[in-house]
């Protein structure tokens, strides 16, 4: 053992090098307990390291509650009786790779992975026996190679037709394993994304989050974005991180066993202190991709919503000459975009540079030292005598070390990865994080400057009931309160039975609207109670109908499906009926007729489009019946006919309309003054349509005393 145990220095005279050689005899009679010591050592640093982490994970967990907790920053209640959160210190999030970046990490990991017996863990199983498979393919390549390189050296011609054989074997099951990896890849990423996807889809369009999260809140810019593509870069990255951090580790721990057997545990130890070293170094001049990531996702959002929202108006740009200003608008958040974009790439250059230089010149000559050290010095347990035998040695060493080190460098690489991993989490993560508070009744919105006064304040503070059993509408002393803080009307009382139709009036931005959006359980209530039928007796017509994606039956029997329909017992015949009472039966007569699919809102006039939603209400024959301002575009004729078949059908109708042609639908009043104050009262539209007209002459006649003043002092004068 003391013989083997021989290191041989050459040439060993100088004094420093019989110090030196001392000091190693001793080492190498010591080898085995000092390397159990580092190991300790090292092992004792790396359970310190955890536990501190998970301390310090428990510690910001609880400032986080403690802060959630505090008064004025959170708010009550969900979807009918929520209120407000009126903080507006938006946390600006760092994206970094810390406890946040894991604990959003896990989250997702969770619903991508949902169980033990998931589809994706099996895929990730295979996917790692493959990655097994391949580097210990590669590591048999490796010896193979040094066994065909030392048979050229030794003149060994049989040997060396022998081992190319065996090459050209090896190669069927290395390219498939190679196919097989990068399926797995495809396969993992596509199921992550079906799930994350799922997931989302469920939340979001629950509890009208989708509503929420752009009318209630200020912190999700662009859902569609986030759900479409940043989803998919989620799935994609997260994919491709596991592939390119377990096949290095595997290859740094197998590679690294088999050198250290070689070369010795010693001098890869001393390497990788300095390999260490130089990454610490590394990773602390690395620039956050993560947060550059999170930001061009961001920008890139914006810029497809401008572009969007073009397509969406294109027929009022146009008609407006607009191209001009919305090319400004356009550019600029190109510009922007592109500008971060450019920034992004200046930092990569700077950072690939001196990636390159570290992983492949410096490590690239401490693996050179490192394949020489069987060479020069004799490992302990080794036989290296002839120059066959040492060549061998040397290329498989070398080879060993080029996927060792390329394996490192890899993982090196696989830290900017997992900062754009992070990038793609913290935007994922926010918009469950944000869907999640609205489904608590946590909103974030900038409110305007009379939200602070005293008594808004008050009013914000509050919060209302909501019964939804009820034969009859009623609010009692109900405020309405626009998402960001505005009240409008501090106090609304009025109750409308069936049969009592209502019609509501006032001046623009006065709260007739919001009202609605507070009975539809859109917004939250914030004081006194509302009583209402359930959600399936109110039905809603807005002033611009909204036509969904679908067949022409669809349109008009939206939101049932047509199982629902058939389940209703109403047939294609019943549905002509109604198209026929609203004078649009026409429609129909397209060549697919019923089934005909087009993008209806362009293909449909405004007043069209407004007589479909009206065939859709007498399709369902609601109990209350809300029209904002829903006949603007059709002829009173059209309009005469809509009201008379809504009442004969029994619904009750409540009407935003500044048409008084409409009046004498109605028989109740609500009618708002525009400074916060309301009327509520019985409409005898009669009376009122003739105080209306004594007073419209009385205007006309008074607009005319200026003309008539100025003609008698003409006349005076001459
Ligand atoms: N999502 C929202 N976020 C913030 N404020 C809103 C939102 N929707 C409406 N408001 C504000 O609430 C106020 C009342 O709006 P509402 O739509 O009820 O008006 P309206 O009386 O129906 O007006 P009009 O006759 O013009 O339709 C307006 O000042 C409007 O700016």
């Amino acid at each position: 053992m003391a013989a083997q145990s021989k290191l041989y220095l050459l040439p060993p005279e100088r004094p420093i090098r019989r110090i030196l050689s001392s000091l190693a005899r001793t080492y190498l009679q010591h080898r085995t307990h000092i390397s159990r010591g580092v190991y300790l050592a090292l092992f004792a640093t790396l359970v310190k390291r955890i536990h501190d982490a998970v301390v310090e994970q428990k510690a910001a967990s609880q400032r986080a509650a403690d802060l959630r907790d505090r008064p004025g920053t959170s708010s009550l209640g969900g979807d009918d009786n929520g209120k407000n959160n009126n903080n507006n210190n938006t946390k600006k999030k760092k994206v970094e790779i810390n406890r946040e970046f894991v604990k959003n990490l896990l989250r997702l990991l969770r619903i991508v992975i949902p169980g033990w017996r998931s589809k994706e863990l099996r895929l990730l199983v295979s996917h790692s026996v493959f990655l097994v498979l391949r580097t210990l393919l590669s590591l048999y390549v490796a010896e193979l190679d040094g066994k065909l390189v030392s048979s050229l050296v030794r003149g060994k011609g049989r040997d060396f037709l022998l081992g190319i054989v065996w090459w050209m074997i090896v190669a069927i099951p290395a390219t498939f394993t190679n196919s097989m990896l990068s399926y797995h890849q495809c396969r993992l990423s596509l199921s992550y994304r079906k799930r994350l996807t799922d997931y989302i889809h469920d939340k979001y369009l629950s509890n009208m989050t989708f509503y929420a999260i752009s009318a209630l809140d200020d912190r999700i810019k662009n859902p569609d974005q986030l759900i479409t593509v940043d989803t998919s870069r989620f799935a994609d990255s997260l994919a491709e991180l596991y592939s390119n951090l377990a096949k290095p580790v595997l290859d740094m721990a197998i590679y690294n066993y088999s050198l250290s057997r070689s070369v010795g545990g010693e001098g890869l130890f001393i390497m990788g202190l300095l390999v260490q070293l130089s990454a610490n170094v590394m990773r602390m001049l690395t620039p956050p991709f993560g947060k550059y990531v999170a930001d061009e996702a961001r920008l890139e959002g914006e810029f497809r919503f401008l572009h969007s929202r073009l397509i969406d108006y294109s027929e009022e740009v146009a008609l407006y000459h607009g191209h001009n200003a919305e090319k400004d608008t356009l550019d600029k958040g190109y510009f922007t975009l592109i500008k971060h974009v450019n920034r992004i790439l200046r930092r990569r250059l700077y950072h690939g540079f001196m990636e390159d230089f570290v992983i492949k010149y410096f490590w690239g000559a401490l693996g050179l030292i490192l394949c020489s050290v069987p060479v020069f010095f004799r490992i302990p347990g080794q036989v290296t005598q002839t120059m066959g035998d040492r060549t061998e040695s040397f290329v498989t060493n070398r080879r060993m070390l080029l996927s060792s080190s390329d394996a490192f460098g890899r993982l090196m690489f696989s830290y900017k990865e997992i900062s754009e991993l992070a990038g793609h989490t913290a935007r994922v993560s926010s918009l469950l994080e944000v869907m999640d508070d609205l489904a608590a009744g946590r909103f974030e919105k900038k409110l305007v400057s009379s939200a602070s006064t005293e008594e808004n304040a008050a009013v914000l503070s509050g919060r209302g009931t909501v019964t939804t059993s009820s034969d009859s509408i009623e609010f009692r002393e109900v405020p309405i309160v626009s998402p960001n803080g505005d009240v409008l009307v501090r106090r609304l009382s009025f109750r409308v039975q069936r049969g009592d139709h209502l019609l509501i009036v006032g001046p623009n931005g006065c709260g007739k609207s919001s009202l609605f959006r507070i009975l539809g359980g859109l917004w939250p209530v914030y004081g006194g109670h509302v009583a209402k039928p359930p959600p399936s007796d109110i039905f809603y017509i807005p002033q611009r109908p909204y036509l969904s994606r679908g067949t022409l039956r669809q349109q008009v029997i939206y939101p049932d499906t047509l199982r629902d329909m058939h389940t209703r017992n109403i047939t294609d015949a019943d549905l002509y009926e109604i198209l026929a009472t609203v004078e649009i039966a026409g429609v129909v007569d397209r060549p697919a007729g019923w089934d005909a699919e087009e993008e209806w809102r362009d293909v449909l006039s405004g007043g069209q489009q407004q007589r479909i939603a009206m065939a859709r209400l007498f399709y369902h024959r609601p109990k209350f019946a809300i029209l904002d301002e829903c006949t603007s575009s059709v002829t009173l004729e059209i309009e005469r006919v809509m009201y008379e078949t809504a009442k004969r059908l029994g619904i009750t109708l409540m009407t935003v309309s500044h048409r008084r042609s409409l009046w004498k639908y109605h028989r109740k009043i609500l009618q708002f003054d525009g400074q916060g104050g309301y009327i509520f009262t019985a409409l005898d539209w009669e009376r009122r349509l003739k105080l209306e007209d004594e007073k419209e002459d009385l205007d006309l006649q008074l607009r005319a005393v200026p003309e008539l003043q100025r003609r008698i002092a003409e006349l005076t004068a001459t």
